[in-house]
């Protein structure tokens, strides 16, 4: 399954946001794909998702963050689950990096995009937690990109998916000394999806059963572990890795038997 396309910028300096402890595994050292990956901002600027739906009304963000020069048409948003693999809108550039005081945790239901009502499945959102430390992608929308992002986001993110959007500080991982304010799209307790916190054991088996209009839920988790591995040594998410951990362990359970092939 292709992962996130990512080139890390060479030579960069590892992220100042490395978690307090996290546990060796074995096989979580990052696969560095042979050969140079196009950087996400080198990645063709993407279009809406063709699955989504029109947008129904204009977004209201909490707040904008002009550039420095003072020019309220130019944005950051952080992607921290699906966005950073299929952001699916157009923007001017992006960054690889993170956020600070926020731990990612699956615990957030959702009923369209990669679960139903009677199956819901999990998606990710931000947990404040004083010496949490979230990686993943910062977006810089311009110009007329801002309200066609917002507005696809608002379907997609808020009126789909139950999130809420919050000013966050993105600290890019090749100039974390130079933060940047970004819009992050967060799904708090009050939502009616949430699902709030489960054994990582339980969230897996929710995971590989659950599918919804965008695909599979095991496929979110593992392009956000692919996004991950790719950040290198330095961004460490222990609550995925045992959630991709568990899945693992249970996928024989989930694959039919040559028996059971034999009989289709
Ligand atoms: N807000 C987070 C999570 C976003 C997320 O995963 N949202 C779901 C909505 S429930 C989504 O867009 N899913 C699209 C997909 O699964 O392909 C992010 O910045 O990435």
């Amino acid at each position: 399954m292709g992962g996130a396309q990512l080139e890390l910028p060479s030579g960069a300096r590892p992220g100042v946001c490395v978690r307090r402890s996290f546990r060796a595994h074995a096989g979580d050292q990052p696969r560095r794909p042979p050969g140079p990956i196009p950087v996400p901002g080198t990645m063709k600027q993407e279009s809406a998702a063709p699955n989504s739906p029109p947008p129904s009304q204009s977004p209201t963000p909490s707040a904008q963050f002009p550039r420095k020069d003072g020019d309220p048409q130019a944005l950051w948003i952080f992607g921290y689950g699906s966005l950073v693999w299929r952001p699916d809108f157009a923007y001017s550039d992006s960054r690889v990096g993170f956020v600070r005081g926020y731990s990612r945790r699956f615990w957030q239901g959702d009923t369209f995009h990669r679960g139903s009502d009677k199956m819901p499945g999990r998606v990710v959102t931000l947990l404040e937690d004083h010496d949490g430390c979230t990686w993943g992608v910062a977006y810089q929308v311009q110009g007329e990109q801002v309200s066609k992002a917002l507005k696809y986001l608002n379907v997609r993110e808020a009126v789909l998916g139950g999130y809420d959007t919050k000013e966050v500080t993105f600290y890019p991982q090749d100039a974390p000394d130079q933060p940047l304010k970004a819009l992050a799209y967060v799904a708090t307790p009050q939502n009616p999806g949430y699902l709030g916190p489960a054994p990582e054991e339980a969230i897996a088996t929710q995971i590989l059963a659950c599918r919804g209009f965008s695909g599979h839920n095991l496929e979110y988790l593992l392009r956000l572990a692919d996004f991950m591995q790719l950040c290198g040594p330095q961004a460490q998410d222990e609550h995925l890795a045992a959630i991709v951990d568990a899945v693992g362990t249970m996928l024989p359970c989930f694959c039919p038997t040559e028996q059971a092939l034999a009989l289709v």
